[in-house]
This record gives C-alpha cells, structure tokens and sequence, in this order.
C-alpha cells in the first residue's frame, strides 16, 4: 500500500516513468509491473488456455488513479479502459475527498445467492416449508461440495425459498445463501445448487431446472459515502447544481441510465483490471438500481452538507473475487492486485466501489460546471488524431490544433495533418 497516493505531476510522465512512481510508491519491485508491458504481458499461448478458438489479444489501455483515500488506506488504482477523460476524472474527483478524510466504505460481507428453480410441485406452499425444515440436511449437503471453501472459513449459511408466479404456471425458487470467503463465487454456488438440486426436487416433490447464482448479489453489498470539498469543486454554485443533477437522475430512468454509466465507467474499469467479471458486476448493479416500486433509479446521492460541502454516497452489489476466474491467470490481474495491495475480495470491493462514486462526481461536477465535452474533449482529441493518422512525433501538434480550434472531429485532424505533410502548416 503506498505511503500517499497524492502524486501532482504524474499525469506529465512517460509510462515507464509511471511504472517505476507507482513501484517506488508501492514498495514493489520495477520488474513486478512488468506485465503491463505490451511484449511480456498476456500471452497467445496464455490466452488460449483461457477461452476458446483463440487467434490474439486485446490490448486495452491501464492507468492509475490517484488520490485515492478509502477507509484511511491510500490506494493507487489501476483501471482498464478504452475510454479518454476516465482515469483523470477518477483522480481529480478522489483529490477533493483528500481534505475531508477520503472515502468511507462498508460491506455486508462476501455472500452470494444459488437458485435452483423446481417445476412441477402440486403443493408449493407447503413444498416450501417442507424444504425449509430440511435446512440443516440441505446445508449439510451444500458444504460437503466444497471443503475448500469451508477451510477458509466460508460455505453455506442460509437456505430460503420463494413461491413464484410465472406465465408457466407456480415455480418453487430455493435460494443456497454462501459466503464465498475471497471468490466471486459463481462455480463454487453452481456445483453446491446442482448437487442439491435432486435432493431439493424429492422434497418438494417436483423436478428441477436451473441451478444456477444469481447477480443479483443483494446479500453482497458495498456502501461508499464521501464528503467533495467545496472549493475544490469551484463553490457553492457548483454543490447546489451537483445536487440538482442528482434529483434529476434519482427522478427520471432516462438520466439515471447516464448517470449509472457514469458510475460504471469506474467500477468496470477497475473489475476489468483486476480480471474480474465485468458482466456479472454490471447485471447486479443495473438490478440494484430497480426500487422496491419498479423504477430504475440512480444508484448514488449527492446533497449539500451543514456545512456547504458535497456529500456523496453510492451502494451496490460488489461480486469480486481475488481467487478464481482470471484473477490469478491474467498477469496483468495479477499485477494490479499487487499495485492496489488489497489482502480480501472485500477490500478489492471496497476501493471498486469507492471509484465508482469517484467517477460519478467526476462527470457530475463536470455537466454541472463547464459541461462534459471540455474536459472529456481535450483528452478525447489524441484518440480522434491517432485514428486519422497521425505518427507519435505529429500527435502533439495534431492534438493542440484541434483543441484550439476547437474542432476535435476525424476530418479535421485529417486536414491538419494534410496541411502538416504538405508544408502549408507549420
Ligand atoms: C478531465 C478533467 C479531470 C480535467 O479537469 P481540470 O480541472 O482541467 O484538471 P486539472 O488539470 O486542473 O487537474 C486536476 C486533477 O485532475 C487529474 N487530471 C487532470 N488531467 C489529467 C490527465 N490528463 N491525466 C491524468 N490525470 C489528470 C489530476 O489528478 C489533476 O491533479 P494533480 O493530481 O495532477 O494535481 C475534468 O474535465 C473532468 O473530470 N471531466 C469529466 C470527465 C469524465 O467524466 N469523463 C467520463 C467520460 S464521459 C461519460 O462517459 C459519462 C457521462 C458524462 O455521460 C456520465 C454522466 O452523464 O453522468
Ligand atoms: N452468472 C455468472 O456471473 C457466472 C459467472 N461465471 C464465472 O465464474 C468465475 C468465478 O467463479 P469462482 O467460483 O469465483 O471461481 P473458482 O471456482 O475458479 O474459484 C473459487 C474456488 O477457489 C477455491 N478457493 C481457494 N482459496 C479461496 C479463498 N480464500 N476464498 C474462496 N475460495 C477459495 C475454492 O474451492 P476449490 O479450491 O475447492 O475450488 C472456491 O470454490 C468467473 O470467471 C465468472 O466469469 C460462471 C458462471 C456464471
């Protein structure tokens, strides 16, 4: 963990300048991020013992944010995306929380949910409480699929069960409740949901279909809440309208959609860093953020302190693991773990979560000042003239010719560097 994630000046280095900030800060050793290099990370031959049909890689930019404060531990963080603006809006955003104490984070601990669906029961009300009284045996059976989860101290805690109408006539829903210690957990609560799938069915006296989790990971969640300082985000005015965006979202499931993205901008870059299930994460956020009524909401608040600061806080499903998946088979997961230095999967989620509401301030206190496309735009501009062409030594031009300007579109970063090769630039 390093001493400070405080770094001014560390968006004007080279990366390898960066590599060896981040190994100095983190006490790790400069071949330690060597994975991030190109030529010795992820290999063809590594690549294709993970998925199927393999033919290359991927290479998708990782950045650091900084600034980030969560629960007294600083944290650099690396986060994977393809996106301008992400990285630097995390960083500016964590940088206002310093003065007041960074992000304070909680969680309701490592718990995932199994369903196992049993069609067919002619007396599904009393099915249920059959299965019910047979907690201990189903428990019991569930646990024994997966000793190694028990030694660590984790297995299944609960077994509950829902009558559900559907089009297709009343189901009986049995839910396996597993702490799954540092796993995201899906393999380890699918064998438990299929090998006491039979078992569940004879009881109810029924036949089962799916034994699969669910992302819906509401027994898995991450509060975050922070306070954004009111002078570094440029006022009063800036909190008040902060604030308004904020009831515009929490009222209207068309900017909530935005504002959520927004949110995920941070928490998928960071769970795709760190070789997580970005799809698993994104399917229990976006269902967090349906209310007991129906409505899509937003997932975070923000409102003005007695003091006129910005206070921020977001809650959510946190479904990551440190073991398991690609977590340990991606060096470059490997090594983000070890730059972030988190020692749970609760930890991990933790830092994700806190990012996440980093990056929403990020983009609110933006659309609620200057407007997005300045900043978002700037940083935007080297990904327009690389696509029209541009070599490392014309970029710099290209990019501030098209920010002064005041153009960054494709055709006219193809004029410039026309102009440029021709002579009639200079
Ligand atoms: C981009 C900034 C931060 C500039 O903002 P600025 O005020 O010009 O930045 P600055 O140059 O004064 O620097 C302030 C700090 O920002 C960071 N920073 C600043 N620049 C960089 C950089 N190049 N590389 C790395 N870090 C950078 C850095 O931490 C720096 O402090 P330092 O630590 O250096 O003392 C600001 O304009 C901003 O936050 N804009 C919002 C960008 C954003 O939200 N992008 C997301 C993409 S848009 C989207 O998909 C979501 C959206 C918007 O639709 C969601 C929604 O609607 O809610
Ligand atoms: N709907 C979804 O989201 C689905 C997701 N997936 C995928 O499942 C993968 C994640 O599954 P997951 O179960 O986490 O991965 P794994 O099954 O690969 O890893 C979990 C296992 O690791 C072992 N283990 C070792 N140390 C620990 C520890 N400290 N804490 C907990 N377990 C430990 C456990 O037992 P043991 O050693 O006995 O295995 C545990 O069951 C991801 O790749 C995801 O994409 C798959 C299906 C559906």
């Amino acid at each position: 963990m390093p001493v400070s994630s405080r770094i001014p000046g560390f968006k004007d280095l080279s990366p390898l300048e960066r590599r060896r900030t981040v190994a100095d800060r983190t006490g790790l050793s400069a071949s330690a991020l060597d994975s991030l290099d190109p030529n010795t990370g992820l290999s063809v031959e590594q690549a294709d013992h993970m998925v199927e049909n393999v033919v290359g890689v991927l290479g998708i930019p990782v950045g650091i944010a900084t600034n980030v404060i969560v629960n007294d531990n600083e944290y650099l963080v690396p986060m994977a995306t393809e996106e301008p603006s992400v990285v630097a809006a995390a960083s500016n955003a964590s940088r206002m929380t310093r003065p007041h104490g960074g992000f304070f984070v909680s969680h309701t601990g490592p718990v995932m949910q199994a369903q196992i669906q049993l069609l067919d029961v002619q007396d599904p009300e009393a099915a249920r409480l059959r299965i019910l009284e047979a907690r201990e045996e189903i428990l019991e059976l569930s646990n024994a699929e997966d000793p190694t989860l028990v030694k660590f101290g984790g297995g299944a805690r609960d077994l509950t069960v829902r009558v559900l109408p559907t089009r297709t006539g009343v189901h009986v829903i049995a839910h396996i409740v597993v702490d799954v210690r540092d796993a995201m957990g899906a393999n380890a609560v699918n064998t438990m949901a299929e090998s006491v799938a039979p078992r569940l069915a004879a009881i109810a006296g029924g036949r089962p279909l799916l034994r699969i989790l669910t992302n819906k990971a509401d027994q898995r969640i991450v509060r975050a809440r922070a306070v954004f300082d009111r002078d570094l985000l440029g006022g009063s005015e800036v909190v008040d309208n902060i604030v308004h965006a904020s009831a515009f979202a929490e009222a209207d499931p068309y900017r909530a959609a935005t504002h959520n993205k927004g949110i995920m901008n941070g928490i998928s870059a960071v769970v795709l860093a760190t070789g997580n299930d970005t799809r698993a994460v994104e399917a229990g956020c976006h269902s967090h953020a349906v209310g007991a009524d129906g409505r899509y909401t937003a997932l975070s608040h923000f409102e003005k302190t007695a003091d006129g600061n910005l206070s921020g806080t977001l809650e959510v499903p946190m479904a990551v693991g440190l073991v398991g998946g690609a977590t340990k088979a991606h060096p470059v997961a490997r090594t983000s773990i070890e730059i972030l230095g988190v020692t749970s999967a609760t930890e991990l989620a933790e830092v994700i979560v806190a990012v996440g509401l980093a990056q929403n301030l990020g983009a609110c206190r933006a659309l609620s000042a200057e407007g997005i496309q300045q900043g978002h735009m700037r940083l935007h501009a080297r990904t327009v003239a690389v696509t029209a062409g541009a070599s490392a030594d014309e970029l710099d031009n290209v990019v501030q010719r098209l920010i002064g300007d005041r153009s960054i579109r494709v055709e006219h970063a193809e004029k410039i560097l026309g102009d440029l090769r021709n002579g009639s630039l200079v």
